[in-house]
């Protein structure tokens, strides 16, 4: 097992990831980067699928200057060759993507690594593996941002946190500033959003009023 260290410590703090993408036709990732994490976001993770690696890779060190400035973390979803070459802080791995045990002998034990869970089975999966530093539970509700992966509903979040999990864990899908009440309710601590802030008019205010209601569990 890797040991603990700063990212560790401040990845089990963490309550309000944001994934992004890479705002390529607003041209406005910066300003937007600053924005979220003024407002409170704790692990920024840059997820454009339409990107190529070059580009990804050329945009990744913008989200770790920014990250950086606000004291945040960010994460690298998918690529484990960009998150090396970015020197990556937190790497992000579906249950389609790569598989833990690869990933860590790819970046050695510094790399915080989370994984997707869709299931009771597969968070209890991700729970038993020393090298599965955060794992997320969802989607909580259908959304546009992964479609096609049916909701596994409320229920699924009392169960994760019936088990009370050692390893930081997260809900995703659908979350937003009305749904937040009933995740919290749930169970759940620690929330990854894309909407409730991408789609934001005003991405630094939703960032801080989650992240307020976040601090208070
Ligand atoms: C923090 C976080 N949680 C979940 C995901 C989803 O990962 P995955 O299932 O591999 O889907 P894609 O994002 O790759 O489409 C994530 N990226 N980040
Ligand atoms: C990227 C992603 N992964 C999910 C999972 O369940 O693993 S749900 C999701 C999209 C979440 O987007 P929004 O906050 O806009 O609903
Ligand atoms: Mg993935």
């Amino acid at each position: 097992m890797p040991a603990p260290d700063d990212a560790r410590t401040r990845l089990a703090d963490a309550r309000l990831y944001l994934c992004t993408d890479a705002r390529e036709e607003r041209g406005d990732l910066e300003d937007f980067l600053h924005a979220a994490l003024a407002g409170g976001v704790d692990v920024v993770q840059l997820r454009d699928k339409s990107l190529d690696v070059a580009r990804e890779l050329e945009l990744q060190d913008l989200v770790a200057r920014v990250a950086a400035e606000h004291g945040a973390l960010w994460a690298v979803n998918d690529r484990a060759d960009v998150a090396r070459l970015a020197g990556a802080p937190v790497v992000h791995m579906g249950q389609g993507d790569l598989p833990v045990p690869a990933v860590r002998s790819l970046l050695g034990p510094a790399p915080v690594l989370g994984r997707s869970t869709h299931s009771a089975d597969q968070a209890a999966v991700a729970e038993a593996d020393p090298d599965v530093d955060y794992f997320c539970v969802g989607p909580l509700w259908a959304t546009p941002t992964k479609p096609g992966r049916a909701a596994v509903g409320l229920d699924l979040l009392r169960d994760v946190a019936a088990t009370r999990p050692t390893t930081p864990w997260f809900a995703i899908g659908g979350i937003d500033a009305e749904r937040l009440g009933a995740v919290l309710d749930a169970g759940a601590t620690r929330v990854v959003v894309v909407r409730a802030i991408t789609q934001a008019s005003d991405p630094e205010r939703a960032a801080r009023d989650l992240r307020a209601r976040l601090g208070t569990v």
